[in-house]
């Protein structure tokens, strides 16, 4: 784990176009244009990572999967690849892409035996999406319940999952802030590195999570407040860096 916050900047691919959604809903896109446009924006800003996602395949509307192959091809940086990575298929899928990593969510409430193989083949090359509203774990594009966030966390923790993203489902696309009461008490359950999700509004909400490092979380994925301008990746990346 490193002591200094990493930063994925997230490029979320709705029918070919990067797009923010509010609380993770179908049908409160806006758009933001070329998935590879942005993708390109946030490297040659700085990002190290990069936090890309196919909704079609996280809701069952579609893929973006040619595309999201071209997008991580292009790039220098590290991918984590989400959305819709539910079996053998679309694992193999995924990390053929050379991501650096995959997160996997539904599956993990619904497929928990192929989850724990997966786990067991590919080590930290699979995280784990735990989406919650409350305590409460969403999977399905976040549209169906899907079991208790500490029960399943204790589960894969028992598997070995190296790590987990940590979303508050109501927190997502809403520029309210992250919510760092339910970070505090992952941290407390799991001794695996956390990356924060969801929420993101502000330099100081960075600087925020950045305090819970020492607890456990290794980083956060920031979306509509870098496509909304509140400030940029650089600022992001220098408020986290000390
Ligand atoms: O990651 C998924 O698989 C996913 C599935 C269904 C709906 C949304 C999904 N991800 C959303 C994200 O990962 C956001 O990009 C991320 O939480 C950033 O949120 P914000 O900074 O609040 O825009």
């Amino acid at each position: 784990m490193t002591n200094r916050l990493e930063l994925l900047p997230a490029v979320d691919v709705r029918d070919g176009q990067a797009v923010r959604l509010v609380k993770g809903a179908s049908g409160t896109e806006t758009s933001f244009g070329e998935p590879l446009a942005a993708a390109l924006a946030w490297q040659n800003a700085g990002a190290e990572w990069l936090h890309l996602v196919d909704l079609d395949a996280a809701f069952g509307t579609g893929s973006n999967r040619d595309l999201l192959r071209e997008v991580t091809g292009r790039l220098d940086i590290k991918v984590e690849l989400s959305g819709g990575i539910r079996d053998d298929e679309s694992l193999a899928a995924a990390l053929a892409t050379g991501c650096t990593r995959v997160n996997l969510g539904t599956a993990a409430l619904e497929t928990p035996e192929w989850v724990a193989k997966v786990i067991a083949e590919h080590g930290d090359k699979i995280a784990v999406g735990l989406d919650v509203v409350g305590t409460t774990l969403r999977g399905r594009g976040w549209t169906r319940d899907g079991g208790q966030l500490y029960d399943v966390l204790a589960r894969l923790d028992s598997e070995g999952c190296a790590r987990y993203v940590v979303t508050d489902v109501n927190r997502d696309g809403t520029l309210t802030g992250p919510n760092l009461q339910l970070l505090r008490d992952v941290c407390a359950a799991t001794d695996k590195p956390v990356v924060a999700s969801g929420g993101v509004s502000s330099l100081d909400d960075l600087r925020a999570i950045a305090t819970l490092v020492p607890e456990g979380v290794e980083g956060s994925i920031v979306g509509k407040a870098l496509y909304e301008q509140k400030f940029t990746l650089e600022e992001a990346l220098e408020a986290v860096s000390r």
